[in-house]
Order: structure tokens, then C-alpha cells, then sequence
């Protein structure tokens, strides 16, 4: 076949946080999530490069790894899509080897390992600022010649050494036959010690390593990762974290709700009483306006996540954690998935592909969802605000944030206890030490924290698209129709579908406070947890049309005790009321049963949690 009719095929390949998601994104222009800790890519992802003159490559972005000898699910990804086994896919013309220039000792074993393939090669040598600011010197001539493939200096996320490094995989393409056998068979441990071996004697013979070595990760650590003060700043950082979500928010969140409430007000000016008002008013504004009103809440939370993420943090955070986790039977790697659960558990579930035992896989994605995700921000907060107080506590803390920062915690908690009692149950054995590098410490980029913002702005933004609004036509149809008999002395939505339904499910409620308005919100809230809040909002909207244009929170804090706000939020820290998540769940253990044990253990806990609230805030007067 003709190379230059067929287009060429990339694979970018890599140990682990050296860089390739960004190359990738730099030579494509896409969005693909980028941080600096390793296992952050588990899937592979296809793109397009444009050469010089105007033809397309396409190009492969893989998870790391640090050996063809794939371990866990993620791994062996990387090793099929390399050797051309991954079902439809043709085996990659190119290989580009994608090395952390300032960490080259374990990549440049790969590298050997991915030469013995038989594949034309390019090394990209990313990270090149970082390695001339630290003064290491690279003998590049030489490293060519001892490994005999083109190489090229990157700096991925400044775009740096892009054109070269097309240039270098075009030419690499050019001369390939494309039916080239693969010589690749798996090494035995002799054979990779060897290859270790020669990685180290190319490493000696090329590269110099800085005459002032760099102390300042070394001092940082020292400091980060010390079991007391470590863990103190941690848990500063986090309590930082929450205040922030609540006091920075206000101004913004009182902006959105006044504009809201004076377009609902317009809208009721300038349009006819009757239906199409009242759809408009209280299914759209009311509905989906609720849950408009967090974006900045949730921006704030992921701009410290991006932030610490890009500085290096989470890998120090995953470090200091290690004990507890392990001690509770968490396997070291389940941080990572843990820690994407906190936006969503859809991408957590998935990361925990990097996890190569299966039972401790298992015990991973079974407590993900129990980490406290985005969609479950409206509705805290919206609690949190009608409910507790907005008050001082010990003179500079906001109480409010205190119990957001004991949700979460309750959340974190919970898992740790889950995850403790499946291993008890289920099965026993040693859990894995801790294994993930530590990334070097990076200044975050200015743009790029941006811009990964605003992706999370839209992600929320679309949601409430694509999910919320359709859902609130729903739900206001639902709590409109039928209109009430002759004579009806209840408020209309007593007579409506939805108050049917709530009225005909309220006495399995009713033992955790929950009134049929909150009923007829959790039905949908399956589809995702936000959405309750939206429901409420479109619910008391119909019930008191007066009630439209003011703020749900406060006909919240009329309507509700004290005691069944309390109640709703324990529920929310357990319930599973996601069924995006519970389908990704299915498909990544491939069994409906431990999706169904998910939703009853989950369904379980949330029912009691809400109970003892109710019954123990009861108690104390706050019914
Ligand atoms: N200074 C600097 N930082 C970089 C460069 N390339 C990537 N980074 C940063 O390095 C970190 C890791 O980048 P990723 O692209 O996520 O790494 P990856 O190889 O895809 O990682 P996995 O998917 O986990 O295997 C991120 O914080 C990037 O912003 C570079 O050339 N220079
Ligand atoms: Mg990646």
C-alpha cells in the first residue's frame, strides 16, 4: 500500500505524568484533561494532526505506563493499541515515546522495550524547560545515536517544538513498509533486566545531572509531607477551601437570583396569565434558575482543585492519606479515582482502570460515589443557606462552611468505612503499599487553569441544558395537570399527577421527615442529583405562584422544620440518585448484580442516615 494515499497513524506513548495528554492536546487541539499526577489518562483517544503541507496524521493519545508488561487494565490498553491487538484498531505506523526529559532513567527502558517492537519511533523529550531550568545537560547527539531514533525537545504546554516534532513523525511515517511484521514477544524478567541494564549505561553516557541539584522539592516535601504538619495543612487547605465556597460566592449568587427574580417578574409583567406564563415562570426560571445560581459556588471549589492540581499537591495529599486509606483496605492507587469522584463519580469509576487487582478495583468503584461530586454542591448549599445560620464560630470561621467541610467529610468517612467492612466481608488479604510517584512541584499556567475552569462552567452549563430543562417541562406538566375540580378547596398541585404521586409515596418518607413536595423531587432527582433542586424550585413555584419570583431557600426554611432539612441532607450524602453513574458502573465491572448491591447498599444508607438525623434532631426540639 501507498503511505502517502493512507493516513498515518501516531501512538504516543509514555510513562505515566510525562506529558502526553498535553503534547496531544497541543498537536490536535483538544481538551483532554490534563494534571500533574500520573494515571490521569485510562482510555485511549483519537486525533488529527495536520502536517506542514496540508495532510492529515492521526494521532493516539494512550495512558501511561512504565513497561509493555501491562498490569492493570489501563496498562494493558497502552501495550494492545502499541502491538495493534485492540479490537478494530490497525497497528500505529509511528511510535512517539514521550519522556519526562527531566526523569529519563525508567523511559529510557521503555523506549528499549517499544524499539524491539519494530515500529518506526520518534522520542520526544517534553519537559524541556523544566530540564534547563534544573541544569541538566542532555547530550543529544549521543542519546541518538545509542538509541537510533530521531528525537525531538518539547514543551508541550507552551506549544514549543510541536512543528519539529510533526516534521520528525512525518519523515518517520515516509519510510515505513506498512505491513511490517511486529517483532514484539513479552519479555521474560531476564530479558527486562537487561534492558534495565542498558538503560542505565545509555543514561550515564548521556545525560549530566545538574551541578546545583534542586532542593526546593526536597524542602517543599519536607514540610508537605510531614505526618503532623503535612496533614495539618492538608486539612487548612481543605477548611480554606470551604469557607472560600461560601463567603467568596455570596455577591455572585445574590447577583444571578436578583437577576432571576426579575426577569421571572418581567416574564409575569409582559406575558398573559395562564399556562405559557406559568411554564416560563415556574417550570423554566423557577426550575432551572434554582440550580443556575451555584455556578459560581462550583467554580470556586474546581478552581482550587485545577490550582492544587496543577501545583502538585494531590499526589502529596494521595501520599499523606496512604495510611488511613490503607489501614481502612484501599488499595494506594484508589486515590486518584477517588479524588476525580469529588467532580463527578463518572470519571472516578472509570480511573480506577489504573488499579490492577480486581477485588481492590471492586472495592474502589463500589465507594466512589460516596465522595462528595459537583451535582451534590446546589443541593447542600441550598440547605445549608435556608437552614443553619448564617453565623461566626470561634470568631473568623463561617458556620455554614463548617458543615459544608462536614458533608464532605461525612462522605470521605463513610467510604473509608465501607471500603473497610467489604474487605472484612468479602474478602481479606494484604493491601498494596503505596506506589505513585511524585510529581515535581509546577507553577500552575495562568491560561490553561482558565480554560479547564470554563470547561467545568460549561460541563454544568450544558447539564443544566441537556438534563435539567427538559426534566423541569416534565415536572411542571406533571405538578399542572390535571387542574383541580369545581370547588377544590387544597392548593392546586394537591390535584395534579405529581401531588399524587407525592401524596401516594409520602408514608415510606415519612419516617425521615420528608414531606410529599421533597417525594415528588427525589423522582426525578434520579436522573442526577441537582435536578432535585430544580424540582423544588418548579414544585413550590406551581403550589404559590407567589412564591416564584423570592428565593427557594427561604420558602424552604418557611415550609420545612429544621429537622427535615437536616434529614435531606444526610439522605443526599449516601443516596445514589445518579443513573449516569450507575450505568458506567455496570459497564466497568460488566455485572448488574454488584451495580444492583451499589444502589441497595447506597439506597440502605441513605435511608438510615436520614432516619437517625430526623429522629435525633427531633428529639431536640428541632422537629
Ligand atoms: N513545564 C511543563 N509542564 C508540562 C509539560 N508538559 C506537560 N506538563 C505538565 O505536566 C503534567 C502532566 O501532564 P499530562 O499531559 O497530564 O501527562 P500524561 O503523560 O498525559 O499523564 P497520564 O495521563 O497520567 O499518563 C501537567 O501538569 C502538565 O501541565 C512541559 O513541557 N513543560
Ligand atoms: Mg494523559
Amino acid at each position: 500500500m501507498d503511505m502517502h494515499v493512507r493516513t498515518a497513524r501516531v501512538a504516543l506513548v509514555g510513562n505515566p505524568n510525562s506529558g502526553k495528554t498535553a503534547l496531544f492536546n497541543a498537536l490536535t487541539g483538544a481538551h483532554q484533561k490534563v494534571a500533574n499526577y500520573a494515571g490521569v489518562t485510562v482510555e485511549r483517544k483519537e486525533g488529527h494532526i495536520r502536517t506542514a503541507d496540508g495532510r492529515t496524521m492521526s494521532v493516539l493519545d494512550l495512558p501511561g505506563t512504565y513497561s509493555l508488561r501491562a498490569r492493570s487494565p489501563d496498562e494493558e490498553v497502552t501495550r494492545d493499541a502499541v502491538l495493534g491487538k485492540l479490537a478494530g484498531e490497525p497497528t500505529p505506523d509511528v511510535l512517539v515515546a514521550v519522556a519526562d526529559a527531566t526523569n529519563l532513567r525508567l523511559v529510557l527502558r521503555l523506549v528499549l522495550e517499544l524499539k524491539a517492537v519494530g515500529r518506526p519511533m520518534v522520542l520526544a523529550l517534553n519537559m524541556y524547560d523544566i530540564a534547563q531550568r534544573q541544569g541538566l545537560r542532555i547530550d543529544l547527539e549521543k542519546l541518538r545515536a545509542e538509541l537510533g531514533v530521531p528525537i525531538v525537545t518539547t514543551v508541550a504546554t507552551r506549544k514549543r517544538g510541536i512543528d519539529e516534532l510533526i516534521a520528525a513523525i512525518d519523515a518517520a511515517a515516509g519510510g515505513l513498509s506498512a505491513t511490517a511484521e511486529n517483532a514484539w514477544v513479552a519479555p521474560d524478567a531476564e530479558a527486562l533486566r537487561g534492558k534495565a541494564l542498558e538503560a542505565e549505561r545509555i543514561m550515564k553516557a548521556c545525560v549530566r545531572p545538574p551541578e546545583r541539584p534542586d532542593t526546593l522539592t526536597g524542602r517543599i516535601d519536607s514540610l508537605l509531607l510531614h505526618p503532623v504538619a503535612g496533614l495539618v495543612i492538608l486539612l487548612t487547605l481543605l477548611f480554606v477551601m470551604f469557607q472560600a465556597v461560601f463567603t467568596w460566592a455570596t455577591p455572585l449568587m445574590d447577583g444571578i437570583e436578583g437577576a432571576l427574580g426579575m426577569l421571572g417578574a418581567w416574564v409575569a409583567t409582559v406575558m398573559p396569565d395562564g399556562i405559557w406564563q406559568s411554564l416560563i415562570v415556574d417550570g423554566l426560571i423557577s426550575g432551572v434558575g434554582s440550580v443556575l445560581v451555584f455556578l459560581p459556588q462550583i467554580l470556586i471549589l474546581f478552581l482550587f482543585i485545577i490550582l492544587l492540581e496543577d501545583f502538585g499537591y494531590m499526589a502529596r495529599a494521595a501520599f499523606l492519606m496512604d495510611r488511613i486509606m490503607g489501614g481502612a483496605g484501599l488499595h494506594g492507587r484508589a486515590f486518584i479515582p477517588l479524588l476525580s469522584s469529588f467532580a463527578c463519580a463518572i470519571p472516578g469509576v472509570m480511573a480506577a482502570r489504573v488499579i490492577d487487582s480486581k477485588r481492590d478495583r471492586l472495592t474502589t468503584i463500589m465507594v466512589a460515589p460516596l465522595m462528595t461530586c459537583s451535582a451534590r454542591i446546589p443541593v447542600y448549599t441550598l440547605i445549608i443557606a435556608a437552614f443553619i445560620p448564617n453565623e461566626q464560630v470561634w470568631g473568623f470561621a463561617s458556620l455554614q462552611g463548617l458543615v459544608m467541610f462536614g458533608l464532605y467529610a461525612a462522605g470521605i468517612l463513610s467510604a473509608l468505612v465501607v471500603s473497610f467492612v467489604i474487605r472484612k466481608v468479602f474478602w481479606r488479604g494484604a493491601v498494596e503499599p503505596f506506589m505513585m510517584e511524585l510529581p515535581a512541584y509546577k507553577t500552575p499556567d495562568f491560561k490553561s487553569v482558565l480554560f479547564n475552569l470554563w470547561l467545568r462552567a460549561r460541563i454544568f452549563l450544558e447539564r443544566a441544558g441537556r438534563i435539567i430543562l427538559p426534566l423541569m417541562i416534565i415536572v411542571w406538566a406533571l405538578s399542572t395537570f390535571p387542574y383541580p375540580p369545581e370547588g377544590a378547596t387544597q392548593p392546586a398541585i394537591d390535584y395534579s399527577f405529581a401531588g399524587m404521586m407525592g401524596h401516594a409515596l409520602e408514608p415510606i418518607f415519612a419516617p425521615i421527615g420528608f414531606n410529599w413536595q421533597m417525594v415528588i423531587a427525589l423522582i426525578p432527582g434520579m436522573a442526577a442529583r441537582e435536578v432535585a433542586v430544580a424540582a423544588l424550585g418548579t414544585v413550590y413555584a406551581v403550589a404559590d405562584p407567589e412564591s416564584a419570583t423570592s428565593l427557594l431557600g427561604a420558602t424552604l426554611a418557611a415550609q420545612w422544620s429544621l429537622a427535615t432539612g437536616l434529614a435531606f441532607l444526610a439522605w443526599y450524602v449516601f443516596a445514589p440518585q445518579c443513573v449516569a453513574t450507575l450505568g458506567v458502573v455496570k459497564r466497568e465491572l460488566n455485572s448488574w448484580k454488584w451495580m444492583w448491591v451499589m444502589v441497595v447498599y447506597m439506597f440502605g444508607l441513605a435511608y438510615l442516615a436520614a432516619f437517625v438525623t430526623y429522629r435525633v434532631a427531633v428529639a431536640l426540639g428541632a422537629g
